[in-house]
């Protein structure tokens, strides 16, 4: 077959920059280690086998995805790395590099100097087509990009990619945000958050890759399937030191037993608790009532009540935490002393500060004062004993809100108590009084919005010298501390005032499956708009009842259908009916996974998703199962809208709804 010259010469382009990769691994891989010891040596050596590994060529993909020519005569191939030629001049230039800006930013009413914009298709590794945008061309009309249609229905297997060839200017503007920045992003089902956050690490990284090596990147997100559906995109960037965690990790200082009423749990999650345990925690700093008294030889040296008591106040208004004020106590009352052996004209020097300060009598008396704490203890005591939680909490809850939170039948001990979801939130709230919680350099959170003012706060404390990238969607907000309002969130997360950025266009979900599922919106967040849909392709959406008692056996049917196209299907069903539809499935000998059950190791064309478990996963084709037992599974009624919001939204190509119960009111409109 005979290839267009153009295409030809950009074929031979990539046939050169692999080459000019290939000598850069080969230069790399021929250098001698040489060092002056061996650790040095053993170092290098790692240095220069990870360079090598990273300058592998990587013959599923291309070198580069896209090119810009510029007014001023330039040319730049942008790919997923930098690869130069033996003179050192880059023939690709790294998506994250400054110059790469125009790639992703240019349009026509702002064209940053850029004549073309080239987008390349591409094929395994291989150039099969090319997209030209004249962007200084006032003739040429602006069309919808195929090569970015086609990137999105690219049918799925696997883990979630990276969209580092078709990042959309508005989301690159939060992608190379600046790093001191902690942008939040509202977003509808499908607008590209996750993926937005994910590449903004990657970003990160690259600019201050110095700084957030050292410091760290954490990525949050709500569960383990979520995290193992995203968990392989940063390494496709290049980036594998970023963790992955769940916010319930985050915070697992202690075995979690015990479960909550909603009620206990959402008042365990509010703000105000922070202040009560703030005052658990400082209450226990005393006052001296009796001086201290040290002998030394025949001689007695006293500290009086009132200068001990100076020192306290003096060390707790520092604003450091109350276990490093407690380890510098015992050397300010040795200064003390010391002070008064000078002024009785004795020359002591440091040491004898130090034995005083290391003294028996010194040490009781410290802790007299400023007692050591174990969180779990201040806890414990808080939610058994109602007169220590009426001294902190008094003024700031209620009688009845105080009984809410006191454990109907308290524990025997700390170690006997069944601590909750919640309780590890308010123990990592308490340990970071007694000492701070080291800060990282960035932190993203996703599905922010199901996040109580509790967990903000850890979340927040983990960041409190970097910044935050914040993702969410009121609208799909589930649990019943969800927040309305994101600026009271960002003050929560110690970050207020921050950018609240919202992101309106839709990359995931096709119009057809849009528009049912937005139907749900004025029931459950009035005020939030349904994403527009950037895919020409209008989806397939249907809508199957069938009798009592054949549900499952439509299911079966429906995802028979579907597993001779490729591309994963999501069988998304009420928790409660999960195992039976697995079983349904299994005795038709369709092979599949369980999400939340199974563990990410298999992958599988078909995972059958509890409704619980859907946030933020995506399938190219989606079979819902009643959709009235979903909502219905929910506390409420706005809840149980929510969740279906978020389960009717995750399918790419083909969302099929299953229903025997009559559908939800706002649906069958
Ligand atoms: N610029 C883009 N180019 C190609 N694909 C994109 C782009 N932006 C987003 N996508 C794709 O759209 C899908 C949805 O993106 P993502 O999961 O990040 O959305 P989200 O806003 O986090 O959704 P949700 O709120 O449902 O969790 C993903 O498959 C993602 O790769």
């Amino acid at each position: 077959m005979s290839v267009a010259p153009e295409l030809r010469k950009e074929q031979e382009y990539l046939a050169a920059a692999r080459e000019a990769l290939r000598r850069m691994r080969e230069q790399t891989l021929s250098l001698q280690v040489q060092a002056h010891d061996p650790i040095s040596a053993e170092h290098l050596a790692r240095t220069l086998h990870l360079r090598a590994a990273s300058l592998a060529d990587d013959p599923t993909t291309t070198l580069f995805f896209g090119r810009v020519d510029t007014d001023q005569g330039e040319r730049w191939y942008i790919g997923r790395r930098h690869v130069a030629d033996t003179s050192g001049d880059p023939l690709v230039i790294d998506w994250r590099a400054q110059m790469s800006t125009a790639f992703y930013r240019a349009s026509r009413s702002e064209p940053m100097h850029v004549t073309l914009r080239r987008r390349f298709g591409l094929d395994r590794g291989a150039i099969t087509a090319y997209e030209d945008e004249h962007l200084q061309d006032r003739a040429e009309q602006e069309a919808r990009s195929r090569i970015l249609a086609e990137e999105i229905e690219r049918p799925r297997v696997g883990p979630m990619r990276d969209i580092v060839a078709t990042i959309q200017p508005e989301q690159d503007e939060i992608v190379r945000a600046g790093a001191e920045q902690t942008i939040c992003v509202q977003g509808a089902p499908g607008t590209g958050k996750t993926a937005v956050g994910l590449h903004r690490a990657a970003w990160l990284l690259y600019a201050f890759r110095d700084r957030l090596a050292r410091s760290g990147v954490l990525v949050i997100g709500p569960n383990r399937a979520f995290l193992e559906h995203i968990g392989a995109v940063l390494p496709a960037l290049g980036e594998v030191a970023v963790g992955h965690t769940t916010i319930e990790e985050l915070v697992a200082s202690v075995p979690v037993r015990g479960v909550d009423s909603t009620e206990t749990a959402v008042l365990k999650g509010d703000a105000r608790l922070a202040e009560v345990l703030r005052r658990a925690v400082w209450s226990r700093v005393g006052r001296a009532s009796e001086a201290l008294v040290v002998p030394r030889g025949s001689r007695k040296w006293r500290v009086p009540a009132y200068e001990v008591n100076g020192i306290i106040d003096e060390l707790a208004s520092r604003g450091v935490r109350y276990d490093a004020a407690r380890q510098m106590l015992p050397q300010r009352l040795a200064h003390a002393v010391l002070l008064q052996m000078e002024r009785a004209g004795d020359s002591p020097d440091d040491r004898v500060q130090d034995s005083v300060a290391r003294s028996s009598i010194v040490k009781r008396y410290v802790q007299s004062l400023w007692p050591a704490l174990d969180p779990r203890a201040v806890l414990f005591e808080l939610l058994s004993d109602p007169s220590a939680l009426a001294t902190h909490a008094g003024n700031l809850l209620t009688e009845d809100e105080q009984q809410v939170l006191l454990w109907d039948k308290a524990p025997r001990s700390k170690g006997a108590a069944r601590w909750s979801v919640a309780d590890a939130v308010l123990l990592d709230e308490l340990a970071d009084h007694l000492e701070r919680t080291p800060s990282l350099g960035h932190v993203v959170l996703d599905e922010a919005q199901d996040l109580s003012p509790m967990q903000l706060r850890a979340v927040g404390r983990r960041c409190t010298t970097g910044a935050a990238t914040v993702l969410g969607d009121i609208a799909q907000g589930t649990t019943p501390w969800a927040t309305d309002s994101w600026e009271e969130s960002l003050e929560h997360l110690g970050k207020p005032g921050s950018h609240v950025e919202v992101l309106d266009r839709g990359f995931r979900v096709p119009a057809s499956v849009i528009e049912y599922a937005a139907q749900l919106l004025p029931h459950m967040a009035a005020g939030l708009g349904a994403p527009v849909s950037v895919r020409e392709n209008p989806g397939r959406l249907t809508i199957s009842g069938t009798a009592p008692g054949e549900a499952l056996a439509r299911v079966v049917d429906v995802v028979t259908a579907e597993v001779a196209e490729p591309g994963s299907v999501g069988v998304i069903a009420p928790d409660a009916q999960v195992e039976a539809v697995s079983k349904a499935l299994s005795d038709k000998g369709i092979e599949h996974g369980v999400l939340g059950r199974d563990h990410g190791d298999v992958e599988h064309q078909v995972d059958v998703v509890p409704a619980s478990v859907a946030k933020g996963l995506e399938f190219d084709r989606v079979v819902v199962l009643e959709p009235a037992a979903i909502a219905a599974a929910e506390p409420d009624e706005r809840t149980g809208l929510r969740r279906l919001y978020v389960v009717l939204t995750r399918a790419v190509s083909a969302l099929t709804v299953v229903h025997s119960e009559p559908l939800p009111a706002a649906l069958s409109a």
